[in-house]
Formats: C-alpha cells, structure tokens, sequence
C-alpha cells in the first residue's frame, strides 16, 4: 500500500508568498477513496489526498504552458542549486551502503523505533574526558556532539581531542559533531597557578591583580585578565565570580591590585568569569566596549575552521552583526562553509536583540551560567522559556546548558531539583542539553550523561503517552514559494505521522533543511534523516528527533525507497510492515507507505 501526495510546483527563483496565494486550482483523477488532508491555519491550502493517485497542486502561473513538465517536476526547495544527480555519483554502486552511528544502531535493534531518545546531549571534554577510551565511552552513552571550551586549553590540546573524536568516529562508526566555544572578551580570572581550584573562606581577604607575575602565584591572589580593572571598579562594589558562586567585596584598592574580602565563600575555578556590581546594579559600561569577538577569539575560529568542526558557538554575543560577520567570514574562509554558528545567550544585551540573534545565527546556546551573572537568577527560567519556544519558531536548534547536574561534579547521584529541572528543559522541547562542568572535569562524567539520557528518554515517553501535542503556533518562516511549499509539506507530514501513529517518518535532503522542518514540528515518531553529506550528517545530530544516516541517493523516489528499505531490513533496523511517511526535498511530495 503506497499512498502519495505530489505538489508540483515551477523551480523558478520567484518569491511568492504562499499564503498570500489564494488562487490554487487541484485537479485530480476519478479515485473513489479520499482521504481528507488536515488543513493548516495560515496557509489557506486546501488540499485533498487521494489513494494512488498524484494530485497536483497548481497556481495560475503554474499552468504556464512555457513550462516544461520535467521543469515543473524538479523543485530547488529554495535551497539553492538543485538537486543534480549525475548517474555515476547516484548510481545503484553508491547506494549500496548506509551509515548510521554504532549507538543509535543498536538503540533502534535494542528497542525499535519508538523509544530511541529524540533529545540531542552534548558534553564539554576536558581534563576528566579527553582521552580516547573516555570519549568513546561518552560516544557509547549518547554524547551527540563534543564541546571544546577555548577559555581553556591550548590549541595543541584541542587538536589532540579533536583528532581522537575524529579517529572515534572513523574507527568505530560514531558520528559525534565538534562544537567549538570561543572565549569571549569578558571580565574573567587567570589560571590559579596550576591549581585545578582553590576555596575561599568566609571573610577572608584576596587581592585581584591585572599584574603579571613572573614566578608563582602569593597566596590569596587572582589575575584578572582585563587591564582596566583597578581603575574601573570602587571600593564598596560587589564582586560576583561565576555570577555569585563566590562573592567578594571591594575593600581597597592599590595601584594595580585591588582588595577584596570574601562575603560568601566557595570554590573558584581557574579562568571563572568575573562582573562586579554597584547599588544592586551589573556595572556594563566596560563590558559594552569589549569586542565579542577578541583577536584571540579570531585566531581559535582560523583553528576551528582549519579544523572543520561542526559549530562554532559565539559567547557573549550582542546583536545580530556579530553573527553575519562571522558567517561571512567562514564562508570567505571554508570551502563549503558548512560550519554553522551559535548564538549563546548569555548578557542582557543578547536578550535585548534576542530575535534577530537568533534570525542570523545557526542555533542558540541558553548559557544559563552567564545570563544568571548578569540577570536576576529568578529570571533565567523565563529568559529560558523565551528562548526556547523563540528558537523553535524561528527553525533553529537550541541548547540549554549550564549547571544541569552539577552537583554530579562530585557526586554520583543528581539532586532531585537537577532531575525536575533536565525534565523541564526536555518538556520544554529543546532540540539539545548540554553538559559542562559535570563532564569536562567532574568525577562521574558517564554517569552525568546516563541521567541526562534516561531522564530525556523517561519525559519524552511521557509526554507522548499523554498525546500532548502541543498547540505551539508554528510561523511560516520560508522567503519563497517553493520554502513554504517544504513547510507545508514538512508540518502536514508530521501531523499525518501523529494522527495514523506511523512508527517512522523518512527525509531525503541534501542540505539539511527539510529534516530540520520536520524536527521543528516535534512529531511522535522518530524522523529518519537521510543526507548525502557527512558534514550534513553530523551538524543534524543537534536537532531533535533527528536520526541521521549519510546514503547516495537519486532523484527517483521510488528507487530511493526501495534501496532504503533494502538496506534497513538488511540490518535489521526495520522491518516489513512497518508503517512510514516519507518527505524530500528533491520532489517535494509526501507518501505513505508500509514497508513491503
Ligand atoms: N579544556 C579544559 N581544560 C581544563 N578544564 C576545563 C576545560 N574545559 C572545561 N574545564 C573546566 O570545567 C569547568 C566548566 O566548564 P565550562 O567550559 O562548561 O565552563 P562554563 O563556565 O560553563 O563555560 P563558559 O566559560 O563558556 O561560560 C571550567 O570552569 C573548567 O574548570
Ligand atoms: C555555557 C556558558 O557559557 C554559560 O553558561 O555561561
Ligand atoms: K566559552
Ligand atoms: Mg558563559
């Protein structure tokens, strides 16, 4: 049983607004079952599904008789070149294999399609996992993508893991993605002389240096790296490390030190950020004047990008030009220019300008470590809400990050408000959840993602037993015609898969975007993502409910299927009668079938 639905739209550059389109004429054929399609709100697209039957749906100009049907079959989906498949690259010898990453592989025998985790975990590496076996045993417990944080570490360092994931990923058949994190302008700490922490005690005295000190470090001192900081600060201000983990208050200042004592004592952590306060207020000025981007900054990215990793993650971003800078400085820079860029929202200023952050980046970073230094603490939970649903309007995956199991850094077991606040963040939709301290240089770093991983799996689960399908409005986002056809498409196939309780949805898409359309409606059933590219591939590890799996394939569907579901059943990942939607964005249609 195959049923499908075909919209035949020109490959013409013209930008129509779909639902400023009113003039759709549908023809189709003498078929008795019909069935009725769901009607999407904004689109006025009426739109009637027939068995075994192409319908086409066709506007005034679509009828142009200058237009050739096979001009008319092949839509670009907006997406830049079309789709060209030369016989030799698409031939049947490429389609032979299909890669999927070991772990979701054996999660998807292990427990078949329905329960495979749909939220995506990423964990910073550092000193507690950077060696090989390390990662792979993050890698064999879910990790979907590698952080590296360049406020720590020399480049030789982050080379050294980044080839280690590299190696993992070719030996063993995972597909971990490589987040870089820049570090950013803002006030922080220097390195505590080697020391991996150090304690400050309630009422004892410290002095903040911007000197630099040749031999080791006296006792009770902090660098700051900001050579302004003596100047900038008075006496009687707040001094918040790690937005208020410790806190200091200025008692003195001399030359280039500056007194403080200890108001509430804790941990300090090398290079940990640093904002000082005045009458209940973040003091900014100085702030706003530093670059988002440093010249050390520049130098990481030329690293990152000589490396081809997946994402470079902003910090301390703005506005919106920081991020187009940026983006054109890469596609300047990288071949294909896949790397894509993530907006962290971490200041008031990125709250400020949070739309159109969010328009020009690849995705969002909820840095709650951050934001909470510079916004009340009470505030970041909404900021986060916002943030979140902003994101998943908008198509761009986002990650909540920041403390969601910290106490895991030295304990084995989370802390039951840790649990509530993961479930929420994975109630809340998020495409990812992030994992810092915990992983980077706490002692249970498996043990930190296995909750994140059940307690993602167990909310998930929950929330489609309880068949919650949200009525989050979702926008049309697209430019043009073509783009709001692959929305249509994408939000009527996912509310087709929840409505027939399909076990599978299936995408072909070259660039990404169709899998990602479909993810955004966060249907019940997992969405097979199949992609030419492996760059592709890995950067859809971000996105939620994305099971992505590099494949060749031709811009005949039906071959497509077929090979597909040969090489699936093969390896046992499905089998006959399995019921599945399927979407691409060669041609853009929507058929349902069972898999014979
Ligand atoms: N590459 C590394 N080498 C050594 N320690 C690291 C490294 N990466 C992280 N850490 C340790 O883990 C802690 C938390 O890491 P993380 O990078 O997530 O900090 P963060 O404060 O959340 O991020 P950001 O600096 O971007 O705000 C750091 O304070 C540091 O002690
Ligand atoms: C992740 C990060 O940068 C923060 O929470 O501040
Ligand atoms: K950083
Ligand atoms: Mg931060």
């Amino acid at each position: 049983m195959s049923q499908s639905l075909h919209l035949f739209t020109p490959s013409s550059s013209r930008t129509l607004n779909f639902s400023a389109f009113p003039t759709h004429t549908y023809s189709g054929g003498g078929s008795s079952s019909k069935l009725s399609f769901p009607r999407s709100s904004n689109s006025g697209f009426p739109v009637t599904l027939t068995s075994n039957l192409s319908i086409r749906a066709s506007s005034v100009s679509d009828l142009d008789s200058s237009l050739s049907s096979a001009q008319a079959l092949v839509s670009d989906n907006g997406a830049g070149a079309g789709f060209v498949v030369s016989p030799s690259k698409g031939g049947v010898s490429d389609l032979s294999s299909i890669e999927v990453d070991a772990v979701t592989e054996a999660e998807l025998k292990e427990n078949g399609f329905r329960s495979t985790r749909r939220t995506k975990l990423i964990c910073t590496i550092g000193p507690a996992t950077c060696g090989f076996e390390q990662l792979e045993a993050l890698a064999v417990g879910g990790m979907n993508v590698a952080r590296l944080n360049m406020c720590h570490g020399t480049r030789e360092w982050h080379k050294m893991v980044i080839d280690r994931v590299r190696r993992l990923n070719e030996e063993k058949g995972f597909a971990v993605a490589i987040m870089m994190d820049t570090e950013g302008s803002e006030i922080h700490m220097g390195d505590l002389g080697g020391a991996s922490s150090a304690k400050a005690e309630d009422g004892e005295i410290w002095t903040f240096s911007v000197r630099a000190f040749d031999s080791t470090l006296p006792e009770h001192t902090i660098i700051v790296n900001y050579d302004g900081f003596a100047e900038d600060v008075k006496v009687g201000d707040e001094l918040l490390v790690d937005g208020g983990m410790v806190r200091f208050e200025v008692i003195e200042k001399i030359g280039p030190d500056v007194k403080c004592r200890c108001t509430d004592p804790g941990l300090l952590l090398p290079r940990a950020n640093l904002t000082f306060w005045r009458n209940g207020s973040l003091v900014r000025e100085r702030n706003a004047m530093l670059p988002t981007i440093s010249s050390k900054d520049w130098l990481d990215i030329d690293f990152g990008i000589a490396e081809a990793v997946d994402f470079i993650a902003i910090s301390f971003v703005k506005s919106a030009e920081v991020i187009n800078h940026l983006k054109s400085y890469i596609a300047a820079r990288s071949r294909d220019s896949d790397i894509a860029v993530v907006a962290k929202i971490e200041s008031i200023d990125s709250l400020k300008n949070l739309e159109e952050i969010i328009l020009a980046s690849d995705g969002a970073m909820v840095a709650r470590g951050d934001l909470g230094a510079q916004i009340p603490l009470e505030q970041v939970p909404s900021a986060q809400q916002r943030i979140v649903q902003l994101c998943r309007q908008l198509n761009k995956p986002v990650i909540v990050a920041s403390q969601l199991l910290e106490s895991m850094i030295e304990y084995p077991t989370p802390t039951r408000a840790e649990v509530a606040d993961v479930s929420e963040a994975v109630r809340q939709r998020a495409d990812a959840l992030m994992l810092s301290g915990e992983s980077a240089m706490g002692q249970y770093p498996e043990k930190a993602l296995t909750v994140l991983r059940s307690v993602s799996l167990r909310i998930e689960r929950w929330w489609r037993e309880q068949k919650r399908h949200e009525a989050t409005l979702l926008p049309p986002i697209g430019a043009s015609f073509s783009e709001n056809i692959s929305e249509e498409i994408c939000s009527s196939a996912a509310k087709m898969a929840n409505n027939l309780e399909v076990d599978a949805l299936f995408v072909y898409t070259k660039t990404g975007h169709m899998a990602s359309l479909l993810s955004r409606c966060r249907p019940d059933c997992p969405i097979f993502a199949f992609t030419t590219t492996p760059s592709v591939r890995r950067r859809l590890n971000l996105q939620w409910g994305l099971i992505p799996f590099r494949l060749s394939f031709s811009d005949d569907m039906e071959s497509n299927l077929n090979k597909t579901f040969s090489l699936l059943k093969a390896r046992n990942l499905i089998k006959s009668g399995d019921l599945v939607i399927a979407v691409s964005d060669m041609l853009q249609s929507i058929q349902v079938m069972n898999v014979p």
